[in-house]
């Protein structure tokens, strides 16, 4: 199509970006576009799975942004906006949408996900124009649009995946990486516009504007739906020839003439779509799209909250304060799921201990009645404890059981989901049941006491079990005071070790050794993993007497000779005081080349799991969680010149140190 000059047309316009992307502003910027930015609230949390393909996706979250915005401004700004601009930029591969990583292991996923392969970028584009009206009623028209890119990658090392990640680049951005940036190093090849994966397909829009401004749409007889504030649909005209696109986000289906209902509009499906039956994505007709007096302010709220689709309902008078937004509903959510952290836990915990994940695991599909019936439970208290799984993801509630207790084949029967076979049954390889059974029967009554431990700096087992646990009796007179408790912190620290395992060999390469000796070994579940992984390692095991056979006490004995030390979740359990005597032993006993590998959750980044480990660890132990560079200067001080680490955001994190 021919363009003409647009951009002029909106000079004297108040046009606002309804996003925050630093990206998307420099482009339009750069076009000589004046506009505010004001960004959107609408959170990105639409269900992906209610759409057929992801750019509707896509659309539906432009859409919604830019709608957001032209609602909130004129109650919240006191101005109505001429245009909102929104978009949403998404990348798919192998049919999976891929957003802005969530933390590092998350774009280490992606990215990983990308190397090697065509992926595609698809960003959409919503322009709402609002016209305000002499009865103070704004009515607002949107059109939609995106376009895609398709992005190849090149091969990417482990090195350059975790050089790139830490950066800091991938994190603000969709599939975790920027093309106009650092990012720019990872494609082979494009096809297609640029500047749509950097964010904003330019020309598409000055298109798009050419089509809106220098075409009427009325008399272009392009489709024209109108929604009055009472929700009914009083006009529609349809342009089959038209070859772009607007849909009502209020209508189920613009093309009826039949009213349409109040109220939430649930799902993304109720896109309009085209008189061929086609996605609306093509399209470039218009559709009024809603009008609203200016003192449904509450209404703009509600609907951004609860439902994909504003719903246009009865209003409200402007003096009832309506205080839900977006931003305090998630904060209220997030503030509602900490409260009810410890419910969570012991969930899981009670459920581990009953053994509900091994039962389903034999019988699958079983009935409440049946689960209660096995675990010589209530039915009522099963029941209880089966749908809270289920709403923490443990179990899976399907319908219609064949068992010889369901009344009929459409009860309620219930399955271990994915997360429960992998770490919940007590015979998968990767069964936490053990750290499991720890937590809930030592750290869980430790926990009741925080406050204590805060304040007094120290572990809480005299309050809890009567002892007074000093640095010398530590493990002796807490842990393996008796056999049971012994052989319970041993499944504790094998489980963990058993998940993290993998990660920790392979964090480093670390076959130029050959023998290793992990100190505090414990089971030896972390030596079984580093013997499996460097088959020319020989790894012996070195721990207290009533733990293993080749024992000793690490600060009292001699330590067995070896090129590479391994001191995994040892150091964290002792003061700094013993850290040092600990090290300085180990450094005694290495030679120049030899290595110590240091296993702990290491206190960087934003995580939750290690800050509050570091809490477990002040309640149980006499030690701590370390920063990384808490253990480099450490190691440091002890003749380790040449210190790396390794976050494998498994349980823990690694340190490799090299003897000077
Ligand atoms: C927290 S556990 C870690 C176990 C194992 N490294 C792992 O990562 O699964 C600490 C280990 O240090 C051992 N340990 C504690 N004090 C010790 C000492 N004085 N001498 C030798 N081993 C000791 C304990 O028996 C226990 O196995």
């Amino acid at each position: 199509m021919v363009l003409n000059p647009v951009i002029s047309k909106l000079s004297g316009k108040l046009v606002v970006l309804a996003s925050a992307s630093p990206r998307r502003l420099e482009i339009l910027t750069n076009v000589g576009l004046r506009f505010e930015v004001v960004p959107s609230w609408f959170k990105e949390t639409l269900d992906k799975s209610l759409f057929k393909a992801p750019h509707e996706y896509a659309v539906e979250t432009a859409r919604q942004k830019a709608l957001e915005v032209a609602r909130r401004m004129p109650f919240k700004h006191l101005k109505t906006p001429d245009i909102v601009i929104g978009a949403d930029t998404i990348v798919t591969v192998d049919g999976l949408i891929l957003e802005k990583p969530v933390d590092k292991a998350d774009a280490y996923r992606m990215l990983s996900r990308l190397s090697g392969k065509e992926h595609s970028v698809c960003t959409a584009v919503a322009i709402v124009l609002c016209h305000q009206q002499e009865n103070e009623e704004i009515d607002y028209q949107m059109t939609d649009f995106y376009e895609e890119t398709k992005v190849k990658f090149a091969d990417l090392s482990e090195t350059m995946l975790w050089e790139y990640i830490d950066s800091g680049e991938p994190m603000d951005k969709a599939g975790g990486y920027g093309i106009q940036a650092l990012g720019g190093m990872l494609v082979e090849y494009i096809q297609g516009d640029f500047l749509n994966v950097v964010g904003f397909p330019l020309n598409r829009f000055c298109k798009q504007l050419d089509l809106i401004y220098n075409h009427d749409p009325v008399s272009n007889d392009v489709e024209h739906s109108v929604i009055s504030s009472n929700g009914s649909l009083t006009n529609s005209i349809a342009n089959p020839s038209s070859n772009s696109s607007l849909s009502s986000p209020t209508t189920s289906n613009p093309h009826t003439d039949s009213p349409i209902q109040n109220g939430p509009s649930a799902s993304p499906a109720s896109k309009v779509k085209r008189k061929d039956g086609q996605s609306a994505l093509d399209d470039s007709s218009w559709a009024l799209v809603n009008s609203l007096s200016k003192c449904s302010e509450g209404q703009e709220n509600v609907s951004a909250v609860g439902s994909p689709v504003p719903p246009v309902t009865s209003r409200r008078p402007m003096n009832l304060p309506y205080v839900v937004d977006n931003v305090h509903t998630d904060d209220l959510k997030r503030v509602m799921e900490l409260m009810d952290g410890f419910k969570a836990s012991k969930v899981l915990f009670t459920a581990s201990k009953l053994r509900v994940f091994d039962l389903l695991e034999t019988r699958p599909g079983l009935v409440g009645a049946e689960v209660a019936q096995a675990l010589e439970a209530s039915l009522k208290g099963t029941e209880c404890l089966l749908e809270a799984c289920v709403s923490l993801g443990l179990l899976e509630r399907k319908q219609g059981g064949s068992s010889l207790l369901s009344i009929s084949h459409q009860e309620v029967v219930y399955e271990n989901s994915r997360l429960a076979q992998r770490f919940l049954q007590s015979d998968s390889p990767s069964s936490l049941l053990g750290y499991m059974e720890h937590c809930d029967e030592l750290v869980w009554p430790l926990f009741s006491h925080l406050e204590s431990a805060v304040r007094e700096g120290t572990n809480q087992h005299a309050k809890v079990s009567g002892k007074t646990i000093t640095t010398n009796n530590l493990f002796q007179d807490l842990y393996y005071f008796r056999d049971a408790q012994k052989l319970q912190f041993m499944r504790a620290m094998h489980s963990i070790a058993g998940v993290a395992g993998p990660a920790v060999a392979t964090a480093f390469d670390l076959s130029r050794f050959k023998t290793a000796c992990d100190l505090g070994g414990c089971t030896g579940s972390m030596a079984h993993e580093l013997a499996k992984a460097y088959p020319g390692l020989s790894v012996t095991v070195f721990d207290l007497p009533s733990v293993v056979e080749m024992s000793g006490d690490l600060f009292k004995d001699k330590l067995p000779k070896a090129d590479l030390y391994i001191l995994a979740r040892v150091l964290h359990d002792w003061t700094d005081e013993k850290v040092h005597a600990l090290l300085s032993k180990v450094s005694d006993a290495c030679t120049p080349g030899s290595a110590v590998l240091v296993v702990e959750t290491l206190l960087d980044g934003t995580r939750s799991y290690p800050a509050l480990q570091s809490l477990s660890m002040l309640m149980q132990t006499m030690g701590k969680e370390r920063t990384g560079s808490q253990y480099t200067q450490l190691l440091r001080q002890h003749g380790f010149g040449d210190v790396r680490i390794a976050h494998t955001w498994n349980f823990v994190d690694v340190v490799l140190a090299i003897k000077n």
